[in-house]
């Protein structure tokens, strides 16, 4: 099933989605020779280990014998030393490729997630808790690969087990059948029960999981915030109360585990078997070396009886992770990669046409038209709320429009490749986000390892980065804290402004919205963002009028519809909501505000 994803690898294998054994299966399938070869060790495992019975067998009718021959014993212990040391390699050979296929299976499915989310629309990232998303994508998948070792692992060893058993009981004399063959039915009734009453438990530990997962995420991002307002017991009972609910689900897990009768039922089948043994033996139907045997194979039950309770938990848990992971790969994202669409070099020709966009059902942009020819600045004013970043955000796709259309060059911007549209379109936000990674691969970010270290610093000069970025002792490689949490607003600015530089955009966005900043580093942001503007066409959302007056446009926005657009003479002298709005942005402009002069 091919859903529409925003970035794609090309030759990546299609796992079956359709339910989440089938997912399990078609993961599996694609190891179906170390599979095979993992089902068959186990086989041959259990052969050899009834075999031992066998033997035991044996050298008890042999000591028994009047004129037992010691060559005859010590053929037998040689018999079992081989076999045995057989079944230590088998086992070790079985348990070896579960624990291969488990670790692949895990990382095909990690990485299958990744590219997933990584081809997500914005709208998607946008419904999902982040801690959920992470409690999937870790704790869900180590649950997967516990599934397949041990969970499966020791499913598919114990059940060869009891089968052998059964068997080399059958081969033995079909009569002490009898006891066995009671005792699986039962057994395997009684599992299925099992199994049945656990699967909803499974599922409702791994949602909870995910939730307290996604409270705990969401406070400790928030840190700031709980701490400013004193809401930490609110944090922590929010947090204990998922966590009990977690706790719960496992205590009815545990209660299930209890009430599980086959670990009592197999004392009772041990003791049967043993008098039915009896019986025959006294009847002459087997020798004491057969009911020793018996009674070995017989205790091989104990195996499949006792880890069944924990395999098919695992196997469970396993399920039910799958299912929700499945469940996030399922989810049907709006936009699609569109690959083999236009790609060309941008001129940086923007038209809106008519565009109105709603996220959801609430309207935000209204019958928005406009025209930016390449290298021009426009920029765009409003009152907050009235959908000036909404609208940067229809330029590089992040959302479509509902209705109308974006042109680039002349081509809807749906009909470009995404990856050839989104590259040459950069955009610089309020809060710029930066990696915790070196302060030079976040400069190059937009480029990958295609970026030399002469060009970043070209750009971090450009952008007035370079002289704060050589006062750190590391310099270039310095490495900052996630979101950038060691280096103030500004400086964070200047690393936005040189990654974008860096990339050489077509279309520059730049949403800057700060305004807390001394005005020694206001200076310098001003020359860099001047520097940034040159021969590029850009949207400009920012509060600085000096800036403002560097457009050759400037669009009005009031509650998403566009009330006006021109020069900023034009609009002082004709728009009174551009008055305002202008007034507005500096406290100290004077109410008349023809000709003022800012910075
Ligand atoms: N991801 C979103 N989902 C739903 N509604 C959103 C989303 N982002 C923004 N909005 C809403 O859309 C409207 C326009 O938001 P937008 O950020 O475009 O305004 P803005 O003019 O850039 O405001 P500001 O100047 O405060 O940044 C707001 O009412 C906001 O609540």
């Amino acid at each position: 099933m091919l859903a529409k994803r925003e970035f794609t690898v090309a030759n990546t294998y299609h796992y079956n989605w359709s339910s989440p054994m089938r997912w399990i299966i078609s993961h599996l399938l694609q190891y179906r020779f170390l599979f095979l070869g993992f089902a068959l060790l186990c086989i041959v495992n259990n052969i050899f280990a009834a075999s031992t019975s066998l033997f035991i067998g044996r050298a008890f009718d042999a000591v028994l014998q009047k004129n037992t021959a010691l060559q005859q014993l010590g053929m037998i212990t040689l018999a079992m030393l081989i076999v045995i040391t057989m079944q230590g390699c088998c086992d070790l050979g079985a348990r070896l490729t579960a624990e291969m296929l488990s670790k692949r299976f895990a990382r095909d499915a990690r990485e299958e997630l990744y590219t997933n989310l990584l081809g997500k629309s914005q709208t998607f990232h946008n419904r999902q808790r982040v801690g959920d998303i992470m409690a999937r994508a870790s704790n869900d998948m180590t649950q997967l690969s516990d599934m397949m070792s041990p969970g499966i692992d020791t499913i598919m060893d114990s059940f060869s087990s009891l089968f052998m058993s059964v068997l080399f009981i059958g081969l033995l004399n079909p009569q002490l059948l009898l006891v066995p063959i009671l005792y699986v039915i039962v057994f395997l009734v009684a599992l299925r029960f099992y199994a049945r009453q656990l699967g909803p438990v499974a599922v409702n530990l791994r949602e909870e999981f995910g939730q307290t997962n996604a409270v705990l995420t969401e406070s400790v991002n928030g840190i700031e915030v709980v701490k400013a307002t004193a809401q930490e017991p609110q944090e922590i009972h929010k947090f204990v109360t998922r966590a009990s609910r977690y706790r719960d689900f496992y205590v009815q897990n545990g209660k299930i585990h209890g009430r599980y009768l086959p670990t009592l039922l197999l004392g009772i089948a041990l003791a049967l078997a043993f008098l039915h043994g009896l019986y025959l033996y006294s009847h002459h139907e087997i020798s004491l070396g057969m009911l020793v045997t018996f009674m070995s194979l017989m205790t091989y039950l104990r195996y499949v009886t006792y880890m069944s309770t924990w395999s098919f938990s695992l196997l469970r848990l396993g399920v039910a992770g799958a299912e929700r992971i499945i469940s996030l790969l399922k989810e049907e994202t709006e936009l699609d990669a569109n690959m083999g669409g236009h790609k060309e070099e941008m001129r940086g020709d923007v038209v809106f046409e008519h565009v109105t966009f709603s996220y959801g059902s609430t309207p935000i942009l209204k019958d928005i038209s406009f025209h930016a020819r390449p290298g021009q600045t426009i920029a765009i004013v409003g009152q907050t709320g009235a959908g000036k970043s909404t609208l940067t955000k229809l330029v590089n796709r992040i959302y479509d429009v509902d209705t109308g259309r974006v042109l680039i060059d002349g081509v809807d911007v749906r009909d470009w490749d995404m990856d050839a549209l989104r590259s040459q379109i950069s955009t610089i936000e309020q809060d710029v986000f930066l990696f915790s990674r070196t302060i030079a691969e976040n400069i190059s970010y937009g480029l990958g390892s295609k970026a030399d270290q002469s060009a970043i610093e070209v750009a971090a000069r450009d952008a007035q980065a370079d002289e704060f970025i050589q006062s750190f002792p590391q310099g270039y490689e310095t490495e900052i804290g996630e979101r950038g949490v060691t280096l103030s607003g500004g400086q964070r600015q200047r690393l936005a402004i040189a990654r974008a530089l860096l990339t050489d955009p077509r279309i520059l966005v730049l949403d800057d919205s700060t305004s807390a900043i001394d005005s020694a580093t206001e200076d310098e942001i001003q020359k860099a963002i001047h520097r940034i503007l040159e021969g590029r066409t850009t949207l400009l959302i920012t509060p600085r009028i000096s800036q403002i007056r560097w457009a050759d446009s400037i669009l009005v926005l009031r509650k998403g519809e566009l009330i006006d657009q021109g020069s900023h003479e034009e609009l002082l002298a004709r728009c009174e909501t551009y008055r305002r709005i202008f007034s507005h942005y500096d406290a100290a402009l004077p109410a008349s505000v023809g000709g003022v002069e800012h910075d």
